[in-house]
């Protein structure tokens, strides 16, 4: 099989041949979820915006309490009522109380709030059971954030954290850049949509799904799936259709060898730039990667695991790329593996397993790149070095987190 070039060599072919999206949207807040924070955003006010109340209780000047205990009362005068909500106007004179509700402003003159339980709660008078210091269950305003400072950074992917805080700020929308449009293309005569009964010779489409789902994972809604047969000039029309609608195409099937394996002959029809066919690890071997008018387009092999894996290993990077989403990355551990892997192949293979504090666990089921079934609960790839001649129960290994 003609040499293919080494796996970071394709991701940075790859990075360096896909343009990131520029344009912004202003969004509502709530559908920004996940979305690429596209400007500083700074606080339009302090937060909370006034001195309030962490209590149900009595606001007052802290110096009137010296010396107040259950056997030795303070009475104090309460001149007035503070609920939550409720402008303040009370400015108050010593030996003075307001009663006072849990988020209330704190009024002019006091510098402090007695709990409600450390009183008599009176209400012409009350008596305070407790001597307090100034600014004791005090909430300043600004506390949490001051007016001007900058609570989200350009380029930060938004979480429910950041909704929460746009929301604090008074925001109802928010600048993101737009998201990736990606479509998904599969392959093969031999593929029948679930649902369908099987004919001889058939099997069900699964890598539509399986990226589908995994794109939506990495909240992406692929904006167009289609599977279609082997036809030379239908496959060819598809992938245009594709890529008229998207910012990047990913296909599986019919990157190989064989006479069906038709990308060798769509591609050239297309026009494309074609930067590079097979890459140094298994399984995925015959990824493909090409450009066209500057769009990306990756072709995957038809196998649903070497699919999963080229999916991971080349399609992650530039979906982090175009997206500017850095968690689109993936991420690197070491694991001690819990039993042998004997590897017979002499180049990089990545094995589907389970990471789990620190060890490595291979699934129960078989490993071959048509296999999904022991797939399930796995969480990683074990990176298998070429020339390793594979795992041993014990060895540190290197571990991609899914
Ligand atoms: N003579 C050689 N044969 C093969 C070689 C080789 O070097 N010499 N390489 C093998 C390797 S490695 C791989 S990987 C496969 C890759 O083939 P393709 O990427 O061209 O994929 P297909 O042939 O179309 O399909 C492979 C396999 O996967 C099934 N498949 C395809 N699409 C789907 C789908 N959407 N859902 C579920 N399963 C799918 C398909 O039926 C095949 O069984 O080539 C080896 N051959
Ligand atoms: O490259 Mo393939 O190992 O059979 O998926």
């Amino acid at each position: 099989m003609l040499k293919g070039i080494e796996l970071t060599e394709a991701v940075k072919i790859i990075t360096e041949n896909v343009p990131q999206i520029e344009e912004k949207e202003t969004i509502g807040i709530l559908d920004s979820l996940s979305g690429v924070a596209a400007e500083d955003v700074f606080a339009p006010i302090d937060n909370p915006p006034f001195d309030r109340s962490p209590l149900d209780g009595y606001a007052l000047i802290a110096e009137d309490t010296t010396g107040a205990s259950r056997e030795n009362p303070v009475k104090l005068t309460v001149v007035g009522k503070l609920y939550a909500g409720d402008a303040s106007a009370f400015e108050l004179k010593p030996n003075q109380a307001v009663r006072i509700m849990t988020g209330a402003m704190i009024p002019q003159g006091a510098n402090c709030v007695i709990r409600q339980e450390a009183t008599d709660y009176g209400t012409e008078t009350v008596a305070i059971y407790q001597s307090l210091k100034a600014y004791e269950n005090y909430c300043y305003s600004g506390e949490d954030f001051k007016k001007g400072t900058k609570l989200i950074s350009k380029g930060e992917k938004l979480n429910f954290v950041h909704i929460g805080l746009l929301a604090s700020m008074g925001f109802t929308t928010v600048s993101v850049y737009r998201k990736p449009r990606i479509a998904l293309l599969v392959t093969g005569e031999e593929l029948f949509v679930p649902g369908l009964l099987l004919e001889q010779g058939k099997i069900y489409n699964s890598n539509l799904f399986l990226l589908a789902a995994r794109l939506k994972e990495l909240s992406i809604t692929p904006v167009y799936l289609q599977q279609t047969g082997d036809d030379v000039d239908v496959v060819a029309e598809k992938v245009r259709q594709a890529l008229a609608v998207s910012d990047a195409v990913i296909t599986t099937g019919g990157v190989s060898v064989g006479e069906k394996d038709i990308f060798h002959e769509v591609l050239p029809k297309l026009g494309v730039d074609r930067k590079f066919w097979k890459v140094n690890l298994k399984p995925g071997t015959p990824a493909m990667f090409s450009t066209l008018e500057n769009k990306p387009i990756l072709n995957l092999s038809g196998n649903p695991f070497a699919a999963l894996a080229t999916f991971e290993l080349l399609a992650r990077p530039m979906l982090g790329k175009i997206s500017r989403d850095t968690s689109m990355f993936t991420s690197e551990t070491t694991g001690i593996m819990d039993s042998d892997f004997p590897k017979k192949s002499k180049g990089k293979r990545f094995i589907r397993a389970i990471y789990d504090e620190g060890r490595v666990k291979l699934p129960a089921g078989g490993h071959a790149s048509g296999m999904v079934a022991s797939l399930k609960g796995c969480n990683c790839m074990v990176e298998i070095e070429a020339g390793n001649p594979g795992m041993k129960k014990g060895d540190q290994a290197k571990v991609i987190l899914l």
